[in-house]
């Protein structure tokens, strides 16, 4: 084998999502961060001699960015956290000389229902898309279908998931307390000409009420399907020119997340878009009193 020398090598841990929640009452903070981390150490051995003694694993850095998340028990900006994680992994770890940490925050922001600040709602700011599909014929005939894709929505309360079949397949734990969010794609068809911008704006707000809820109590949701069709219902007796609502709703799910020493107190949550539940489904006019009385 030629002579070689082994310059400068690091490891780390990529893309590690996390969501974090702070509760001041009923009002509620999020961030969801996704986080890089590497390490400078001295383990040329690794490389060159096939040992791993002192290294600090991977798994463990991942481990740890949730961790210190836990330990951020106050709210705190991204830089405060990530100069808490890279700073206790070169205070706990002789062998690492540099931690290095970046940390990308998603644009969520609190939500507005009827003009009012959410207390446990937040939506996504910029990725939100307007469509349109329209057909003519050559009888005179037209249809206008508007829709709506790639609004991100996450309440931080007010969800669960209870009452399922249960067989040997089934891990999942029943739960009264769960982050809920989605990223939403719909399209409605009119029955008739609207004012379309104006119908298209009371339809995202009624689709936002019915999922948010009123300001300060929000509304409980006991599943992604239960929402979606009071979405739908809502979006219907709002907008009477609406026809039908299709509605379409990944689960994007931030699962409940146990910081090596610490228990989980619906505030540190693993952020997961792979795989995800997908729920849809398309609603009519007929005779509904939508629940959700907003
Ligand atoms: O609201 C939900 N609907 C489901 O169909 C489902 N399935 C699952 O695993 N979690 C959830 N949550």
């Amino acid at each position: 084998m030629c002579a070689a020398t082994l310059k400068e090598h690091q490891h780390g841990k990529s893309r590690v999502r996390l969501g974090r929640t702070w509760r001041e009452g009923d009002v509620h903070h999020f961030v969801e961060w996704t986080v890089n981390t590497m390490l400078e150490s001295d383990m040329a051995h690794a490389f060159q001699d096939g040992s791993n003694t002192d290294m600090t694993a991977t798994d463990t850095q991942k481990n740890t960015v949730y961790y210190i998340a836990k330990q951020c028990n106050k709210r705190c900006s991204p830089e405060e956290y990530a100069i808490a994680l890279a700073r206790h992994f070169v205070d706990t770890y002789p062998k690492v000389s540099k931690a290095k940490v970046w940390v990308e925050q998603a644009p969520w922001v609190r939500s507005q229902v009827d003009g009012q600040p959410h207390n446990h709602g937040f939506a996504h700011t910029g990725a939100e898309i307007r469509t349109v599909f329209v057909t003519a014929d050559d009888q005179g005939n037209a249809s206008v279908t508007a829709g709506l894709k790639g609004y991100k929505v996450l309440k931080t309360t007010q969800s669960g998931y209870e009452g399922y079949l249960r067989d040997k397949f089934t891990l999942l734990p029943e739960t009264r307390e769960r982050i809920m969010a989605s990223s939403i794609a719909t399209t409605w068809k009119y029955s008739g000409p609207v004012s379309y911008d104006a119908a298209y704006a009371e339809v995202k707000e009624a689709l936002q009420t019915a999922f948010w809820g009123p300001p300060k109590s929000g509304v409980y949701s006991p599943s992604v399907q239960y929402t979606l069709f009071e979405m739908g219902k809502l979006a219907l007796a709002r907008v009477p020119q609406v026809e039908s609502i299709y509605l379409n709703m990944p689960n994007l799910h931030f699962l409940p997340c146990n910081p090596v020493t610490s228990k989980f107190e619906d505030d540190v949550y693993i952020a997961t878009s792979e795989p995800h539940g997908n729920i849809e489904a398309t609603i009519t006019r007929g005779d509904i009193e939508p629940h959700c009385k907003l």
